[in-house]
């Protein structure tokens, strides 16, 4: 996938020329699905100067939905579209691509956990991790955004050897943006100006959303977000049960999961591993563990990442509190748990 970032203006316009990049979203038919494609056809997602292909994959009941999403791309006349495969082939789907979102598969219900979903979900992981092995353009860098996704992840990683396995991520980015809004309510601060908070682990109830090394812009400068909100008891207590629950909360209120803020997320995700992240900003994805915090290894658990030209890099070398320390080991638990599980699921 090219960097625009690393281009000076005039070659930006050669980038145009060039080849345009494949995106494949599978689930394109489902709500995310609608939410996300025209985000990538405007160059949310790649840059705004960046051509696509949309590759879009759903099941056989899904058909007749996704033409018409099919339908409404061309409508919307989008002018970095540069052509649309909607499809219930797999392999048709795979094939070519430079990156692959992964969004198919079953959603939580009110009142459901998310491991009830896990065993319809994983099955999924393993076949569709064949297909992307086998069809998809060398160094696709692949995003599941599914649930239960660190863990279908995973199980995509496992089963599609070839891949590279820091080429296999899942979203939390989601969760770290819901971090970033709460902060940013609580201090009436604008959003863009606070950063650096830290989703460790699954993107789960269980995650860690964890503000000891955020900042916040003020006019006197930078200041520790702890110090600004100077209320441990919040930080410790509401703010991460609010981050945690806020998937519950948006399903109770809407009676669907989040879309919009996941689809946005999603782009957040793929823009910053393909251009980067900001100077001086890190964000969270869930990538696979090399041991870095004395987090087990192999496992895909969130950490906080910094990107550039096109590869992540765990940010290393931070403090962790015995609080802290807890509870990056009780998701590391649940997702151990979890790829057991997973496993049986399979078997
Ligand atoms: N990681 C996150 O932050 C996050 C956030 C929100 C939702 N999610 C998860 O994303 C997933 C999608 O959510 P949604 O609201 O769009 O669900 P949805 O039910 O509206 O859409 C899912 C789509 O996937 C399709 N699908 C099912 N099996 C498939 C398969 N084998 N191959 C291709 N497509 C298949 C369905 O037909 C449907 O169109 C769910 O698992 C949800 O829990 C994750
Ligand atoms: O928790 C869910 O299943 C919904 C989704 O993952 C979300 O975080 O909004």
């Amino acid at each position: 996938v090219l960097n625009p970032r690393n281009f000076s203006p005039i070659a930006v316009s050669a980038v145009m020329a060039m080849d345009p990049v494949r995106v494949l979203v599978t689930g394109a038919a489902g709500q995310i699905g609608y939410a996300l494609v025209p985000m990538v056809a405007r160059g949310a997602m790649l840059g705004p100067d960046q051509p696509v292909i949309l590759h879009m994959l759903d099941i056989p009941p899904a058909a007749e939905a996704l033409e018409g999403v099919k339908m409404e791309l061309i409508d919307a006349a989008f002018p970095l579209l540069k052509g649309v495969v909607a499809t219930t082939d797999v392999v048709a789907a795979c094939t070519g691509v430079n990156v692959a979102v992964m969004v198919g598969g079953f959603p939580r219900k009110e009142g459901m956990e998310r491991k009830d979903v896990m065993s319809k979900n994983v099955s999924i992981y393993k076949s569709q991790a064949s297909a992307l092995e086998k069809h998809a353009a060398a160094n696709c860098k692949v995003l599941v955004v599914a649930n239960p996704a660190n863990t279908n992840a995973l199980i995509l990683k496992e089963f599609a050897p070839s891949i590279p396995e820091k080429n296999i991520t899942c979203l939390t980015r989601l969760d770290h943006n819901r971090a970033l809004g709460q902060i940013s309510e609580r201090l009436k601060v604008h959003v863009s100006d606070v950063r650096n908070v830290i989703i460790w682990g699954n993107h789960s109830s269980t995650q860690y959303p964890d503000v000891s090394h955020a900042t916040v812009k003020t006019q006197g400068g930078e200041k520790p977000a702890r110090e600004l909100v100077a209320n441990v008891e919040w930080l410790q207590g509401e703010f991460i049960q609010t981050v945690q629950q806020r998937g519950a909360a948006i399903i109770k209120a809407r009676k669907l999961s989040s879309a919009l803020s996941a689809a946005s997320s999603a782009c957040d995700h793929i823009r910053d591993w393909v251009l980067g992240t900001p100077e001086g900003t890190w964000v969270s994805m869930g990538v696979y563990s090399d041991g870095s915090y004395n987090v087990p290894a192999g496992l895909i658990y969130s950490f906080p990442v910094t990107c550039r030209d096109g590869e992540w890099s765990i940010v290393q070398g931070l403090t962790i509190d015995e609080f802290s320390r807890k509870k990056l080991d009780a998701t590391a638990e649940e997702l151990t748990e979890e790829k057991a599980l997973a496993y049986s699921c399979l078997s």
